[in-house]
This record gives C-alpha cells, sequence and structure tokens, in this order.
C-alpha cells in the first residue's frame, strides 16, 4: 500500500553563523502517522521542526508540507505547539484557545465554542473562565496545546510536549495523541524521552548531532539487534551445542547468546534432536532503547539518559 505523506524532506541543513546546526536531514512521515523525532538535547530536533514548518527556510535541501513545498501556505492546515511556552496572562483560558485558532484562520465565535468544548473534553472544563496567570504551569501548557487543535488541523507538531506535565498528564496526552492518529490526524512529536517514543510512535527519526542515522518504522529501527536468546538446560553438553553461537559459554544452567539467524524453529530443533533438555528458553527482541544505542552511539544515549535524569530533578526540587 502506498502511503500518502504529509512530510517529505531531504538533504535539509541549516547554519547558525557559521556552525552547523542539522546536516542532511531525510525523513517521510506518512499521513496519519504518528511519528517522533527522537534526541539528546540540543540534537537538532526544534530546529529541523521549525525547518519543516517553514518557520526557518533550510539552508540546504527541501521539504513539502501536506503536498505543499511552501509550508507557510498551509498553516490553516497544521497546528504547532513550540518549545517555547506562553500564552497572554489576562486572557480566560477558553479566550486563549479561541485566539489561536484566530491566527489560524478561526472565528473568534467558533473558537470561542469549541474552547469550552476542548476544555470539557479534556476534564478543564472547571477552569474554562480562569485566566491564564490563575493556572498552573502544567494546566497552562495543556490549554496552550488544545490551542493547536482548536482549527482542527490536518497535522499538528509538537515540540517536548511532554516536558513540565506531571505523569498523570503525560498518560493523558499521550491518549489525546492516540485519539487524535485515530480520527486521522498526522501527529509529529520531539522528545528525549525513548519510552513515549516506544509507546506511542508508529515510526520515528533518530537524530544526534544534527544528523538522522535513522528515520522509519519503530519495528525496522528494533529489527537492526538481533533478538537475545536465554535458554536453560539440564544437559551441560552434546551435539546441540553446534547450535548455539561460536564461544557461547555457560553461565549455571544458563546459556545466553544472539539468535541466530537462521531463526527460532532450525534452534529449537536443534536443541530437541541434541537432547539438550531444555528447562525454559525465552527470546527477547530488543527494545527501542537498545537500537537507539545501536543507530546513535552510546555517547548519544548517555546524553539522553542524562537529559532524563535532569528533567526528573527539575521536577521534583
Ligand atoms: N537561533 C540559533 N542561533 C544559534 N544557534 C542555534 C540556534 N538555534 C539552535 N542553535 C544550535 O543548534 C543546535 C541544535 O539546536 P536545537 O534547538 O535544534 O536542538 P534540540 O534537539 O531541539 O534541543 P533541545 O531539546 O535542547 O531544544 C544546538 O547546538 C543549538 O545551540
Amino acid at each position: 500500500m502506498v502511503h500518502k505523506l504529509a512530510i517529505e524532506a531531504e538533504g535539509l541543513l541549516k547554519r547558525f553563523e557559521g556552525t552547523l546546526a542539522v546536516s542532511g536531514v531525510d525523513l517521510a512521515v506518512p499521513e496519519g502517522a504518528i511519528y517522533g523525532i527522537l534526541g539528546p538535547n540540543g540534537a537538532g530536533k526544534t530546529t529541523t521542526i521549525r525547518m519543516l514548518l517553514g518557520i526557518i527556510d533550510p539552508d540546504e535541501g527541501w521539504r513539502t508540507l501536506l503536498g505543499s513545498d511552501d509550508p507557510v501556505s498551509m498553516a490553516h492546515a497544521v497546528g504547532y505547539l513550540p518549545e517555547e511556552r506562553g500564552l497572554y496572562p489576562a486572557m480566560k483560558a477558553y479566550e486563549a484557545i479561541a485566539f489561536m485558532g484566530a491566527l489560524r484562520g478561526l472565528s473568534l465565535d467558533e473558537g470561542r465554542r469549541r474552547g469550552r468544548e476542548l476544555l470539557e473534553g479534556y476534564g478543564l472544563g472547571y477552569a474554562a473562565d480562569r485566566q491564564v496567570r490563575q493556572l498552573s504551569k502544567g494546566m497552562a501548557q495543556t490549554v496552550q496545546l488544545l490551542g493547536t487543535l482548536v482549527h482542527r488541523p490536518r497535522l499538528v507538531v509538537f515540540d517536548e510536549p511532554f516536558s513540565g506535565l506531571d505523569a498523570i498528564n503525560q498518560g493523558k496526552l499521550e491518549l489525546l495523541i492516540r485519539d487524535l492518529a485515530k480520527e486521522g490526524t498526522t501527529v509529529i512529536f520531539s522528545t528525549h524521552v525513548i519510552a513515549h517514543a516506544e509507546r506511542l510512535c508508529d515510526e520515528v527519526a533518530i537524530i544526534a548531532g544534527g544528523e538522522v542515522p535513522f528515520a522509519g518504522p519503530v519495528d525496522e529501527a528494533r529489527d537492526r539487534i538481533r533478538p537475545r536468546v536465554r535458554l536453560e538446560t539440564a544437559a551441560r553438553d552434546g551435539r546441540w551445542r553446534d547450535a548455539l553461537p561460536e564461544g557461547t559459554r555457560p553461565e549455571g544452567a544458563f546459556w545466553n547468546f544472539e539468535l541466530p539467524e537462521t531463526g527460532v524453529e532450525p534452534l529449537l530443533r536443534a536443541l530437541i534432536e541434541g537432547e539438550a533438555g531444555i528447562q525454559s528458553l525465552s527470546i527477547e527482541r530488543a527494545g527501542l532503547h537498545d537500537a537507539f544505542v545501536e543507530i546513535a552511539g552510546e555517547a548519544a544515549a548517555r546524553q539522553l539518559e542524562a537529559d532524563m535524569a535532569h528533567e526528573v530533578g527539575s521536577e521534583t526540587r
């Protein structure tokens, strides 16, 4: 099946005052997908998003947004939550949402009506008439997020939407993202938290040091690493050991090794026919974290973990 693309980009490159922020980003976001841009702080996520949306122009390369090579002309069909959060403090919550819709071409009356509806639907109806300055940081962030949806865009782009939200609100946002995708909206979000991308995304772009070493389905990223086998045998030795990768050493009664390329069934057959006496056997597919380490490198993965620890630390301070 050929998917239409919500976004396509090739060779996007951006320099700031001579330093290369992003070099040669290629990616393709299928319509209706949940797409993650995953990388540590400073990797180039925001710069990439800004280029995709036409907020800044690339120095090299090209992109199309909803089929147009002039992304700004599609602004009415796009919702964008920038990394810098901010609403007018004196506006009431529902008005702030209506205002954001008006910037994207929606009438204020309709925006006010939908603003109340969105707040209600998100469990924040009680705060609709509160001024933005009276809202908590997380609530204000949610109001801003709802404001990106009020004009019913075909594509939404959220820059680090989970940052600054507590666990409950992170869960609510995950549900919202799934609901949007179910309705056919394309959702792109950036994150430095692998778990969010792993739980939500159909596809990811892995970005590190301004480069995108992988862009594609999450399953394809995970398949970059061979699954691990953990086997427990009654027998210590025998012909069956030839089916294990060379150099596999016993760890007590256990054997840990990479699943051979021939796959599960030939391995099982050799173990049974060779009378290994299988006591237990598990085959574990790599998660996105291991795939990230393989694709982006140890250093980028360490930086990702440091970013997460920093965020958790700043939330609990
Ligand atoms: N306007 C700018 N002027 C100069 N340098 C910039 C500018 N914007 C970004 N950079 C640099 O480009 C690189 C990529 O930054 P970018 O904000 O895109 O990363 P990011 O992955 O979004 O990180 P974070 O999650 O910390 O926002 C960084 O080295 C950053 O310092």
